[in-house]
């Protein structure tokens, strides 16, 4: 690549750190610095379906498929050390630098860094709090990033304000000079609030210019939402949802446009040895190049869904309603609503019937993947956070939430409708069902949503 015309490669470090390229092409266009080898070499920035699946290499090949260098350590020419990229895998690795580039592109990012999960994610970041620093966080956030918080709260040092982050006026209470970091997800998982990452991140960086605003972008991903482009600092995306989409592997992305604080993370990765491994980093780059048509069909997918949820008098919070109170506000941000829903049934017996009755959709935690999951979050992906918590955040411990794949839309409503049918969550009449305790009058709902608003029999 150090060939083509079009980009000339600034002088880097060792491991790709600081090797990224010069912000114009050749036409002068001014692009977000462009980390090839991922770059079409004409330099031109292309539509971000189009830039997912570009990628290029260099070796001595021309190998369609980016080698997955299966090695632990480079041999070097001389003692003197130092003179050439790579010399051990937990330092840097080909395969995985050829990700973090293509990454850093699809993430609008000066640099990304992929470690071993999302949660890796997080605890690099946390390592650029000290003592006495305070943290300012959502009251709904997966139940891990509550767990990795409380523990730093606990044994760190770490003063950590939860509150609720869908009224930024919360956050502009409790922030202050100590405040060094603010940390939101938006939509939060499993509620759907959305949070207004430009309004935070300008109170934030008003309140202390040194603190740092991380957003944690996995229910969206990057094909949908750029929070860096919103003021964010930090973004972080649990590598095993939508970027990989197949749930066969583990793995996390950050991505920062600061140089210095790249290196801060960078020393991290390095120093605690999370640096995602050869092989995963290649999973990965594979299924990177497919989010755009696995997204555009899950987030169809869950839109009808939704609709035919809502259309059957369940209370559904996806941000692709018009119903979601924050509905205008999510449209400011984000390109896409995504592909997780949740809804409430009014009992947890109830939902728990639904779950275990849906044949087609797996009892599951995560989302992402390309096959669609339903789970109990208080009881699966939230059980971390214990019951009290839940209650003082008002978490429904009937919320079921919907990860939706690319299956046939028809299908997954056919499954659904019988679960709710056979778990007795609807009131079925002869020319329609309503949700238990609904308002509407049974048949009026719309038909945007099921094959049919017949109540289906049940037939298991
Ligand atoms: C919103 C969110 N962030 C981060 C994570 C952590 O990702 P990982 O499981 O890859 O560690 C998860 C789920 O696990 C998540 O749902
Ligand atoms: N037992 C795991 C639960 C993982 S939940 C995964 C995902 N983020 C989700 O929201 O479903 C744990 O304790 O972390």
């Amino acid at each position: 690549m150090s060939g083509s015309p079009a980009l000339e490669i600034s002088k880097g470090k060792p491991n790709g750190v600081g090797n990224v390229f010069t912000t114009k092409d050749i036409d002068g266009h001014d692009l977000p610095p462009s980390p090839a080898p991922s770059t079409p070499r004409n330099g031109r920035k292309y539509n971000l379906m189009t830039e997912l699946v570009y990628t290029e290499g260099n070796d001595q090949y021309n190998a369609s498929s980016v080698p997955i260098y299966q090695s632990a350590t480079f041999k070097q020419p001389s003692a003197s050390g130092g003179a050439q990229e790579y010399d051990y895998t937990r330092s840097g690795n080909p395969t995985r630098t050829h990700l973090e580039r293509h990454l850093a592109k699809i993430m609008n990012a000066n640099r990304a860094l992929v470690v071993s999960s999302g949660m890796g994610c997080l605890d690099v970041i946390t390592r650029l709090l000290r003592p006495g620093d305070e943290v300012v966080t959502g009251d709904d956030l997966y139940g891990g990033t509550n767990r990795l918080l409380k523990y730093l709260s606990t044994h760190g040092g770490i003063i950590v304000h939860h509150v609720d982050t869908t009224n930024p006026e919360s956050v502009r209470d409790v922030i202050n000079s100590k405040t060094t970091m603010v940390l939101l997800e938006t939509p939060t998982n499993p509620l759907i609030k959305i949070v207004d990452i430009p309004t935070i991140a300008s109170i934030a960086h008003q309140t202390n210019p040194s603190a740092v605003v991380a957003v944690d972008n996995t229910m969206l991903s990057p094909l949908l939402q750029n929070p860096l482009d919103l003021g964010a600092d930090i973004v972080y995306e649990s590598g095993t949802k939508y970027l990989s989409g197949h749930h066969d592997l583990m793995a996390g992305v950050i991505a920062v446009n600061e140089p210095a604080l790249s290196e801060r993370l960078y020393f991290t990765i390095n120093a605690s040895g999370c640096g995602l491994s050869p092989f995963d980093s290649w999973l990965l780059l594979r299924g990177v190049k497919t989010l755009g048509v696995r997204m555009e069909k899950q987030q169809a997918n869950a839109q009808r869904i939704a609709e035919f949820l809502e259309s059957h008098g369940f209370k559904v919070r996806y941000p692709g309603l018009k119903s979601h109170p924050q509905y205008d506000l999510h449209w400011s941000m984000a390109r896409g609503a995504g592909a997780v829903l949740s809804f409430e049934t009014g009992d947890i017996n109830v939902s728990e019937r639904i779950v275990e009755s849906a044949r087609l959709w797996a009892i599951s935690v995560s989302f992402g993947c390309v096959n669609s999951l339903i789970s109990m979050p208080c009881r699966m992906s939230h059980a971390s956070i214990d019951e009290k918590t839940r209650r003082e955040r008002q978490m429904p411990e009937d919320i079921i939430r919907l990860c939706v794949g690319i299956e046939d839309a028809e299908d997954l409503i056919d499954d659904l409708s019988r679960a709710l049918v056979q778990a007795g969550a609807v009131n079925i009449a002869p020319d329609g069902f309503t949700a238990l305790g609904s308002s509407q009058v049974v048949g009026e709902s719309s038909e945007s949503g099921a094959g049919s608003n017949a109540a289906p029999t049940p037939s298991e």
